[in-house]
């Protein structure tokens, strides 16, 4: 069996489960003292009326309270299975049978004089609302019910007057109180996580484009890898350098520059639609994309497209020889790269693509990798470019 983790919450996760591993020590606790207090409790009521030991409260409370409550627990502390909502239900569950028995058998302890229970409610309210981490409606359904309860066996028992309503106001401050300060710290978690992923998101994107920046590609890298390897799938990286950016800056400005950058991480950003893919800001004029579980035809049709939509986009570079439009050139590996390390894929993709530059500008060049030799590069294909037939330029440059 497995211990629930207990590190720090991590905003990758889903609301839910960020505050159920926010709390997650602080209901532990709870139920953990909860669970000793009635574990503690017992021989000493025992001791004290031992005809009990074959009597009604005893008899109701082992099965009906203290074994689902151990159960929940233990459910606390290891990683049984149960779903989390399953989790949740029980602890309601728990709750609203600990506070109604306390009802029952305190009213019959007054009317008939059965052994007295204990007076643990205020404790049971807490660890109900606050330490099971029930959420607020949840809490404020089962203490209704239980005060309901209480309201129901407390004028059944012909309580005087006096105490019932001082009893009732006991209650309902408790209540209020708990579920005011299971709403707050509701409240609270949801303006931390929400705090905390804003944080992320900026310490994640890169603030010209909107991409993700090389952090953030690191991470992706890990899970992405980890994948590959274990679907044994391959997965393409391309590298994609503006042409003659510096002559576009020096030309047009470094505000044209920006808007240029932004236009290109856009048209990057939405060729990289599926969950593993992914478009980042490299540095200056270079951009990384990954695509996931794809074949060579498929990648150079991308690329044919990326080059097809930034030529529509029409930006324009001093340098270029193609009808003055701004272009890229692109450099990619394909393969089976899960075992390799970043560094050795991006340092493939770079080779790739410096080669291209060699060939000239305005074109793509895809090695694909033999997992079979991780030295070896196999296949180069080259291929190329603009499929502007009318311009003479774009045809100079196909090979
Ligand atoms: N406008 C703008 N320019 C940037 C930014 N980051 C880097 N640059 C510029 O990008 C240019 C990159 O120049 P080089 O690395 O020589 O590349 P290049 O001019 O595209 O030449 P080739 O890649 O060989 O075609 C430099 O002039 C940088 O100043 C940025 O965020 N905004």
């Amino acid at each position: 069996m497995k211990k629930l983790i207990k590190s720090t919450a991590d905003t990758s996760l889903s609301f839910e489960e960020y505050e159920f591993q926010f709390r997650l020590p602080v209901v532990q606790m709870g139920l953990l003292c909860c669970s000793i207090i009635y574990i503690a409790g017992l021989p000493i009521y025992l001791s004290l009326f031992p005809e009990e030991l074959h009597g009604v409260i005893f008899w109701t409370e082992l099965p009906v309270v203290m074994l689902p409550l151990w159960l929940l627990t233990f459910s606390y502390f290891y990683e049984v299975p149960l779903l989390s909502e399953v989790r949740s239900w029980l602890a309601a569950y728990v709750y609203l049978a600990a506070g109604i028995c306390h009802a029952v058998f305190n009213t019959l302890n007054h009317k008939y004089g059965t052994p007295m229970v204990g007076d643990i409610l205020p404790m049971i309210f807490l660890f109900g609302c606050l330490f099971c981490g029930l959420n607020t409606k949840q809490a404020g359904i089962t203490s209704g019910i239980i005060f309901l309860s209480i309201v129901s066996a407390t004028l059944w028992a012909d309580y005087a007057w006096p105490i019932v309503v001082n009893q009732f106001a006991q209650w309902l401050f408790f209540i209020a109180v708990i579920l005011f300060t299971n709403y707050q710290s509701q409240i609270m978690l949801r303006k931390v996580y929400d705090y905390q992923k804003e944080l992320k998101n900026k310490s994640s994107t890169d603030s010209l484009t909107g991409l993700l920046n090389r952090s953030a590609l690191d991470e992706h890298f890990a899970v992405l890898r980890r994948q590959s390897v274990r679907e044994n799938k391959a997965f393409c990286l391309l590298i994609i350098d503006l042409d003659y950016f510096k002559e576009l800056n020096d030309g047009h400005g470094h505000l044209e520059g920006d808007q240029a950058l932004v236009t290109i991480a856009n048209i990057l950003q939405s060729s990289a639609r599926r969950p593993l893919d992914c478009a980042c800001r490299w540095g200056g004029d270079e951009f990384i994309i990954i695509f996931y579980d794809v074949v060579y035809e498929d990648i150079s049709e991308m690329c044919r497209l990326i080059k097809e939509r930034l030529q529509y986009s029409a930006i324009n570079n001093p340098m270029s020889e193609f009808n003055g439009h701004q272009t890229i050139t692109i450099g990619g590996i394909l393969g089976k790269l899960g075992h390799l390390t970043d560094r050795e894929i991006i340092n493939l993709a770079d080779l790739a693509l410096y080669e291209a530059k060699q060939e000239g500008r305005n074109t793509h060049l895809i090695h694909t990798y033999n997992t079979s030799d991780r030295n070896k590069l196999n296949n180069a294909k080259t291929e190329n470019n603009l499929a502007d037939s009318t311009s003479s330029a774009s045809e100079s440059n196909c090979r």
